[in-house]
């Protein structure tokens, strides 16, 4: 049994994100966890999504991780390759989205690339290389403000060049109004002239359409997951899909309701402020201040869980806080430990309380989402209903339950302002 599309995600949100939209594309398709240890059953399977933890980690690591999930994946017989990394192109002057796509490429042999971050549906458009989040560029959008990967420069081709030796190219949305024949003789013009990398406007669906037309027989494509939703249609053009699938149907949720949110993203913290509105005494703050401290305020936030679970109220432990408090902690602790006091305690919490019988966890934040699925020792995940672009539920097998684990991975900026209250309601 050989897959067509073998996915490399920087992130786990952003795996989800991936997987939801080929699934929605008419694909059968499993996300895993690292890349697998051991044999698992790919039948019926068109496409795997590997979600690893490399988007913030140093250089050297996400290109050793994103090779060994090339290699798993290509001994799946992944006919294309794809590399996902965020919507807002989230990465530093190091790396690592340059560094890994010229691993990726080298390894495959192939001379050429395309890079298209798009999600229209989402906000998020590519316009002469400029990358806009809604009506505002990139570096206005509030991801100037990230804690991690702060975003300062919305003109692509100059972000990626400071990250990969090569000379980056540009296919603007002028070529991909002439069409996908049009575009695919532009790309092939710049590799001529030796651009590996090339960073593609899209303003819509029917870009994203152009382009998946253009590059579907290159063995490696990069972007967002606007791309992933149109690709399925070409791989049915070329003959590779056999038929067209129902999105995944999961078993029934059960056991207690918990958010756990670590993104301090605008949308995040919007939907952050609609819980407490809606559940004043609903939400407890962490503090990275506090908890590096010792373990008090982690204790207080299991025991307020514990309560309002014991008597099925809606809860929500956050230590998502503007980019004044994000900075402050920071200024004291350094960036890294006051994200890994974080994720470490959200971490901790999750498995805590999934063993006291929460079964269905909303978890806000990629970084914060793969510490979550790490810490309680997921391998795979099966995609279910859409909450909103971006974002299935996914239900995952644990041995310390019964019935799966219902799992939601919010991306910091998807979702609704509703979002934490509407998400249990399209899983009832
Ligand atoms: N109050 C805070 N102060 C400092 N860092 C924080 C705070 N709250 C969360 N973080 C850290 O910020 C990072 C947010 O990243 P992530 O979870 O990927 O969210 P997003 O999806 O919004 O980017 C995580 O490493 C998290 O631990
Ligand atoms: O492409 C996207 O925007 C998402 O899939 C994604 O990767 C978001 O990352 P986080 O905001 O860090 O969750």
């Amino acid at each position: 049994m050989t897959i067509v599309l073998g996915a490399i995600a920087d992130d786990f949100t952003g795996a989800t994100d991936l997987a939801n939209n080929l699934v929605r594309g008419g694909m059968r398709c499993l996300q895993v966890i690292g890349v697998p240890q051991q044999e698992i059953d790919l039948t019926d399977i068109d496409a795997v999504v590997v979600a690893l933890k490399s988007r913030s980690c140093p250089v050297g690591e996400a290109v050793a991780d994103s090779l060994a999930a090339l290699e798993w994946l290509r001994q799946q017989g992944a006919r294309q390759l794809f590399f996902k990394y965020c919507s807002t192109f989230d990465s530093t002057d190091q790396g690592n989205i340059g560094p890994v796509t010229d691993a990726l490429l080298e390894a495959l042999g192939a001379h050429q690339t395309v890079m298209v971050p798009a999600f229209p549906i989402n906000g998020r458009t590519v316009y002469q290389g400029h990358l806009f989040v809604g009506d505002r560029l990139l570096n206005d959008s509030g991801m100037q403000h990230h804690p991690l990967t702060p975003m300062k420069d919305a003109d692509l081709v100059r972000v990626l060049s400071r990250q990969t030796p090569h000379p980056v190219g540009l296919a603007n949305r002028a070529i991909l109004a002439k069409g996908s024949e049009a575009t695919s003789a532009h790309l092939l013009s710049l590799a001529e002239h030796g651009m590996r990398h090339v960073i593609c406007d899209s303003l819509d669906e029917q870009d994203l359409d152009v382009l998946a037309d253009a590059t579907v027989l290159m063995p490696l494509v990069t972007g967002g997951s606007g791309l992933g939703q149109a690709l399925p249609a070409q791989y049915r053009a070329q003959g590779w899909l056999e038929r067209i699938t129902e999105p995944g149907r999961l078993s029934p949720a059960s056991g207690g309701a918990l958010v756990l949110s670590g993104s301090c993203s605008r949308a995040t913290l919007a939907q952050v402020a609609d819980f407490l509105a809606k559940y004043p005494d609903g939400g407890f703050a962490l503090d990275p201040l506090s908890l590096s401290e010792g373990d008090k305020q982690w204790e207080q936030a299991l025991a307020f869980a514990l309560e309002r679970l014991s008597s099925n109220a809606p809860v929500l432990i956050y230590a998502s806080a503007d980019p004044e408090r994000v900075k402050a902690a920071q200024a004291e602790l350094g960036v890294e430990r006051a994200g890994h006091l974080v994720e470490e305690a959200l971490s901790q919490l999750a498995v805590t309380l999934v063993n006291e019988g929460v079964g269905r966890l909303l978890v806000a934040g990629g970084e914060t989402s793969g510490a979550v699925v790490s810490a309680l020792g997921i391998t795979t995940l099966r995609i279910g209903e859409q909450i909103d672009p971006g974002v299935p539920w996914t239900q995952a097998p644990l041995a310390v339950r019964e019935a799966p684990l219902s799992l939601a991975l919010k991306s910091g900026n998807f979702g609704g302002v509703d979002f934490f209250t509407r998400a249990f309601e399209v899983l009832a």
